[in-house]
């Protein structure tokens, strides 16, 4: 399903057209469907249905209130890294018993605050980690749930910075150490050992990483439950890969049929911590074009949009499709694939008004002929957009609308410049 439609040359979300919102809300802005990550979430239960799942949304990829209470609200878990995550859950009216806690740097504070909430489980990341959540279980005379989250060294085929689960990498811990520390957790009777967590990275294309990292967890679920832990939990993680250009991603159903057989041969639960390949697609990113300019045989778009809002080009370099709002008369839809021909386009450079190189959207796209004052949108913007959003250059943070059906709602109001200045001393 794609909720961003072009109808008599204006995108639409869902039934709402998105240049109406741009005008009254503003721009830079985000816009999200709900009809889309709801069918992204339902889609995610029913394929893995034999497995009684629990799609656990990963919380960091777009934390907004109003999208945490529309999945808590069709039955969703949550994955949480934090405490202003966890935070954020409650606040959504989220269930800590569908809340898995994430993260290799979790503090005492933080670890309290989810065994006083009552998480479903922790993912341990280290030894270390493992004896602070038994010594503040203790403490607290509560036994705390765990699962232990294994590097199983595969390749995810991704980008390096989004890449997890190699022996490299800073998470989990190393699958030839998870048995001896496995061992340790059995003497400390504040743990519970009921699960076991691997994620192996993000915006994954393929599914051979997958298929590769479960045969390694059935394994090691083996020994687990030879040593006495009660492992009813399988949880694999997020990383499924969405379609930023062409069709690059696979279908969420192919997913489930390479992970299913190691699940069903492990007996248990699954638990997924799916967060771009619900909210990513589901959301554009509305700007407005400032000014137009030519250097040398350069042509750039100047945006009202920075890399304050969407720092994924800046970062990663990654890939986003970018269209106008109102596509001229006789211009086509905008591409999947820029590989093709754009009749009358020309390649332009997408940058914000921030003051750094690194600040721009696209390099060298064509686009139709777009002047100052005309929309842009900038597509799979839902995940990894708002919540790496930042004030640098003292820019305020941009509103979010929720549109469902006919509805938009303002789940986020644009930051004003008082707000920018309010936490600081001595006014
Ligand atoms: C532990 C964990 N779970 C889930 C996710 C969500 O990943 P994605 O948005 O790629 O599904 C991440 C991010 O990579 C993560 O680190
Ligand atoms: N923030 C990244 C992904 C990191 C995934 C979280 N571990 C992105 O925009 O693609």
């Amino acid at each position: 399903m794609d909720a961003f439609q072009y109808r008599e040359n204006q995108l639409f979300c869902e039934s709402v057209p998105v240049a109406r919102l741009a005008e009254e809300y503003g721009t830079p802005l985000y816009v999200y469907s709900g009809s889309m990550i709801l069918d992204a979430l339902r889609t995610l239960q029913a394929v893995y249905a034999e497995v009684d799942p629990l799609v656990c949304y990963s919380v960091k990829a777009n934390s907004n209130l109003g999208v945490l209470r529309l999945l808590n609200g069709h039955g969703s878990g949550f994955d949480v890294v934090s405490g202003g995550e966890l935070f954020r859950v409650l606040k959504a009216g989220g269930d800590p018993g569908k809340t898995v806690f994430a993260g290799v740097g979790k503090s005492d504070p933080e670890i309290a605050q989810a065994i006083d909430a009552g998480v479903l489980m922790f993912n341990v990341e280290s030894e270390a980690e493992l004896d602070s959540i038994a010594r503040v279980a203790a403490e607290m005379g509560r036994i705390a749930p765990i699962a232990l989250r294994v590097n199983p060294d595969v390749d995810p085929k991704t980008h390096r910075y989004t890449s997890t689960g190699q022996k490299q990498s800073k998470f989990g811990v190393d699958i030839e150490r998870a048995v001896r520390i496995a061992q340790t957790a059995k003497d400390k009777p504040s743990l519970t050992m009921i699960g076991m967590h691997m994620h192996i990275g993000s915006q994954i294309t393929s599914v051979d990483p997958y298929v590769k990292a479960v045969a390694k967890g059935v394994e090691l679920i083996r020994q687990l439950r030879e040593m006495g832990h009660p492992i009813a939990w399988y949880n694999m993680g997020g990383g499924y890969g969405i379609a930023y250009k062409g069709h690059e991603a696979r279908p969420i159903r192919e997913f489930a049929e390479a992970i299913l057989p190691g699940i069903k041969a492990a007996g248990c639960r699954l638990a997924i911590e799916p967060g771009r390949v619900i909210a990513g697609n589901a959301g554009v990113l509305v700007s407005r074009v400032l000014y137009t300019k030519q250097s040398g045989d350069k042509r750039f778009l100047i945006q009202d949009a920075a890399m304050n809002d969407l720092i994924r080009p800046a970062l990663y370099e990654s890939f986003h499709r970018i269209w106008p709002v109102a596509v001229p008369e006789g211009l086509p839809a905008p591409p999947t694939d820029y590989e093709a021909e754009i009749p009358g386009a020309e390649p332009r450079d997408v940058v914000g008004p921030i003051c750094e190189s690194g600040d721009f959207f696209a390099k060298d796209r064509p686009l139709p002929p777009l002047d100052r004052g005309d929309l842009l949108a900038t597509f799979s913007a839902g995940a990894y957009g708002m919540v790496m959003a930042s004030n640098y250059n003292t820019r305020p943070r941009a509103a979010e609308v929720l549109v469902e059906g006919d509805q938009a709602k303002l789940v986020r109001r644009r930051e004003t410049l008082d707000d920018l200045v309010a936490q600081e001393l001595d006014l």
